[in-house]
C-alpha cells in the first residue's frame, strides 16, 4: 500500500508546481548537476554573450544554444537576462545556459570563457550614422572589455557593438592598458557585410547565395565597407552599372534596414545569423579545424592603418594569419583610398577615447 503523504509535503509539492524554482540565478542541487554535466560531459566551448537580452542578443543566444560546439552558454545583460535565460534554457540542446544580470555579475559571467560575443549597446535610428552611437557605446565597450581583461584575458572576443571601426581600437587600448592585449584574439565582426554581399551578388548572378563568396574588406560603415567584386567566387564579371549598384547596396545595407524598421532599431535577425556564422568559425578554429577563413576587422599590416578588415585564418589561437587584399581593379583602388581616409579618423577616435 502507498504511504499517504503528509499534508505539508503535499502542499509543498503543489506549491512547487505553481512557483517552480527560478531556472538559473540560484544554484539548486539539480542545477549543480546540470552544470557539472555541462563542464565534464558533452565536449564543447564556453561562450558568453554580453548584451544577450537585446535585439541581436536574443536570437544570437537562441542560435548559440543550438550550436553543438557550445557546452556552456552565459547570457549577460543589464536588463531582462533572467527572462531570456529561462526561455532559452528550455531548449533541448546540449549547451547548459546560465544568466547574469547587472555589473556585479559581470565577473561571474566571464570567468572561464573561451569566446565572448559583444552585441551590447544602442542601435541606430533613421538619420543617424554609426558614429553617432560612439558617445554611448564607447563607454559600454570599455566597461565590458575591462571585465574581460580581468576575468577571461585569454578569451577570443567577437565585437559587434557599433561603431565597430572605433570600438575595436577601444577594446585594444583597454586590453593594452591591462597588459592582456593579444591582437589575434580581438575580432571586429564584419560578417554581416559578407552575408549581404553574398545575397545581393547571388541575386544579380541568378545563383544560390550559398554558392557565392564575396570578400568584403576595409571596415564596417558606409564607404569603409569595400566589397571586392573582382574576386567573387565563382569567378564572375559585372557591368559598370551592376558594380555601382552592388557596391552601393552592400555599403548601405545597414541603413536600408534602419529605414525599413523606421525607428525600431537596426538589423538584428540577419546580424544574429551572421554573428553565429562567425562565432562558429572561431570555435571550429579553436577546435583545430584547418582552413577556416572569414573576413573580420582586426589589427593588421595589410595597409598603413593599424586596423583593417580582410580575410583572416582562424585557428587554435584565434586569428593565425591575415591575408592581403589581392589584385584590385581601378574601381576598387579608388574605393580603397576613400575607405582608408574615413577609417583613419574612426580608429584615432577610439584610441583617443581611452588614452586621453
Ligand atoms: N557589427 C555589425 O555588423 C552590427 C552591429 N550592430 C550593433 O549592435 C549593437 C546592438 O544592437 P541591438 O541588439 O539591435 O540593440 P538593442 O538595444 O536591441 O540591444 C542592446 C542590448 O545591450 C544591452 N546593454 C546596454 N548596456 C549594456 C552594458 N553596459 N552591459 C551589457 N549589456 C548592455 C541592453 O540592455 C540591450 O539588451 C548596436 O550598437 C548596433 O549598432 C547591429 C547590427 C550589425
Ligand atoms: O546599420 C546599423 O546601424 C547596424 C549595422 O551595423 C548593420 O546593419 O550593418
Amino acid at each position: 500500500m502507498q504511504p499517504i503523504p503528509d499534508v505539508n509535503q503535499r502542499i509543498a509539492r503543489i506549491s512547487s508546481h505553481l512557483h517552480p524554482p527560478k531556472p538559473q540565478m540560484e544554484e539548486s542541487s539539480a542545477l549543480r548537476r546540470a552544470n557539472c554535466r555541462g563542464k565534464g560531459g558533452a565536449p564543447g566551448f564556453k561562450v558568453a554573450i554580453l548584451g544577450a537580452a537585446g535585439g541581436i542578443g536574443q536570437p544570437l543566444a537562441m542560435l548559440m544554444k543550438m550550436n553543438p560546439l557550445v557546452s556552456i552558454l552565459h547570457l549577460y545583460d543589464v536588463v531582462n537576462a533572467p527572462g531570456v535565460t529561462a526561455d532559452i534554457s528550455h531548449m533541448d540542446t546540449g549547451a547548459v545556459v546560465r544568466g547574469f544580470l547587472g555589473q556585479q555579475q559581470l565577473e561571474a559571467a566571464l570567468t572561464g570563457m573561451d569566446l565572448v560575443i559583444i552585441p551590447a549597446g544602442v542601435p541606430r535610428k533613421p538619420g543617424m550614422t554609426r558614429d553617432d552611437l560612439f558617445k554611448i557605446n564607447a563607454g559600454i565597450v570599455r566597461t565590458l572589455c575591462e571585465g574581460i581583461a580581468k576575468s577571461c584575458p585569454r578569451a577570443i572576443v567577437n565585437l559587434i557593438s557599433n561603431p565597430v571601426n572605433s570600438t575595436v581600437p577601444i577594446a585594444a587600448e583597454v586590453f593594452k592598458k591591462a597588459g592582456t592585449y593579444d591582437p589575434n584574439r580581438l575580432l571586429g565582426v564584419t560578417m554581416l557585410d559578407v552575408v549581404r554581399a553574398n545575397t545581393f551578388v547571388a541575386e544579380v548572378l541568378g545563383l544560390d547565395p550559398r554558392d557565392v563568396d564575396v570578400p568584403v574588406v576595409g571596415g564596417h560603415a558606409g564607404v569603409t565597407i569595400l566589397p571586392l567584386l573582382s574576386q567573387v567566387k565563382p569567378p564572375s564579371s559585372f557591368t559598370q552599372e551592376e558594380t555601382i549598384y552592388l557596391t552601393d547596396r552592400i555599403q548601405n545595407g545597414g541603413t536600408e534596414v534602419v529605414e525599413a524598421k523606421a525607428g525600431a532599431g537596426s538589423a538584428t535577425l540577419s546580424m544574429a545569423y551572421a554573428a553565429v556564422k562567425f562565432a562558429d568559425a572561431c570555435l571550429r578554429g579553436l577546435r583545430g579545424d584547418a582552413g577556416v577563413v572569414e573576413c573580420a576587422f582586426v589589427a593588421s599590416q595589410v595597409t598603413e592603418l593599424p586596423f583593417f578588415a580582410s580575410k583572416v585564418r582562424l585557428g587554435r589561437n584565434g586569428m593565425e594569419e591575415v591575408y592581403g587584399l589581392g589584385a584590385l581593379n581601378e574601381y576598387e583602388r579608388i574605393g580603397l583610398e576613400k575607405a582608408k581616409k574615413e577609417l583613419v579618423g574612426s580608429i584615432e577616435k577610439g584610441v583617443t577615447f581611452i588614452r586621453s
